[in-house]
C-alpha cells in the first residue's frame, strides 16, 4: 500500500482552492499557470513576535533534503518546532482551519531566519522523480503538494519571494502568509512553481515554512513499517 510509490493523492486542490478563494482578503495570483494565494495580516503582530523569539532559541544552519548538489543554494538557519509547541500547535490550526488542509499531512513546522547577505537560490519545494532519493522522500507520503509561507517580520531591504517562471516578486510583510501548489492535476511537479528567497539586504528575515504532501506525513521505520506523524486536525 504505502510502499507503492504513485502520484495519488487523498488531498485534492479544488476544496483548497475554493475555500481559500472564497476567505475575505485573499488575493490569487492570476493566470493558470501558477496557483498562488496571499493573505496579509494572517498573524498579529504579538503571535509573530512570539514565534520569531521561538526561531531565535533553536535556529541552526539550514539543510536542504532532496536538493543537495553540492553548493550551499540556501544559507539561511532553520527552526525544527516540536510537534508539541504551543506556538506551532496554534499556527497550524489557523492554517488548517484557512486552508482546509489536513495537519496528518503536514510535515512539522519549520522556521526559517536570514541574516544580511542570506538567501535561498531558486529551487522547488517538491521531489523529482530523476532525484536519487525520490523514492525515500515520497514513499509514504507523495510528494509536497502545497508549501504554506508565513513572513514574520517586515526586512528592511531584500529578502523577497521571486517566482521567476511567472515574472511575480512578493515583498516580506509581517503576518502576510503566502500558500501554493507545487503540483498540477496530474500530481507532477510544476514548473513555474520555481522560487527563490532573495538575499536580504538590511535587517533580517523570519519566516514559517509548512509543507503538505499528497498523503498522511510519515516514513518507513527499519523494520519497513509505516510510521504516520500523526498530528490530527
Ligand atoms: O523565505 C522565502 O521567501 C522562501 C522560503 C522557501 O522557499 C522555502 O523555505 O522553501
Ligand atoms: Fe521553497
Amino acid at each position: 500500500m504505502a510502499h507503492a510509490a504513485s502520484s495519488s493523492s487523498d488531498l485534492p486542490a479544488e476544496p483548497v482552492i475554493a475555500r481559500l478563494s472564497a476567505h475575505p482578503g485573499v488575493r490569487r495570483f492570476p493566470g493558470k499557470k501558477l496557483t498562488l494565494f496571499q493573505l496579509s495580516g494572517f498573524l498579529d503582530a504579538e503571535l509573530c513576535a512570539a514565534i520569531c523569539r521561538r526561531i531565535d532559541e533553536r535556529r541552526e544552519p539550514s539543510a536542504i533534503s532532496g536538493h543537495q548538489t553540492g553548493e550551499r543554494i540556501r544559507t539561511s538557519e532553520t527552526c525544527h518546532f516540536d510537534d508539541t509547541d504551543p506556538l506551532a500547535r496554534e499556527v497550524e490550526s489557523r492554517i488548517a482551519d484557512l486552508t482546509g488542509l489536513d495537519l496528518s499531512h503536514g510535515e512539522p513546522m519549520q522556521g526559517q531566519h536570514y541574516a544580511v547577505g542570506q538567501e535561498f537560490r531558486e529551487h522547488i519545494d517538491h521531489f523529482l522523480p530523476a532525484q536519487p532519493d525520490y523514492e525515500k522522500h515520497t514513499q509514504v507520503p507523495g510528494n509536497r503538494s502545497w508549501t504554506v509561507m508565513i513572513y514574520l517580520n517586515d526586512v528592511a531591504a531584500g529578502g523577497a519571494t521571486r517566482f521567476r517562471a511567472v515574472d511575480k516578486i512578493i515583498r516580506p510583510e509581517r503576518g502576510k502568509l503566502l500558500a501554493w501548489c507545487n503540483l498540477d492535476s496530474a500530481g507532477n511537479g510544476n514548473p513555474h512553481a520555481s522560487h527563490c528567497a532573495m538575499k536580504v539586504r538590511a535587517g533580517e528575515k523570519y519566516v514559517i515554512t509548512k509543507w503538505f504532501r499528497e498523503r498522511p506525513y510519515g516514513w518507513l521505520n527499519e523494520a519497513g513499517d509505516v510510521v504516520l506523524r500523526g498530528r490530527g486536525t
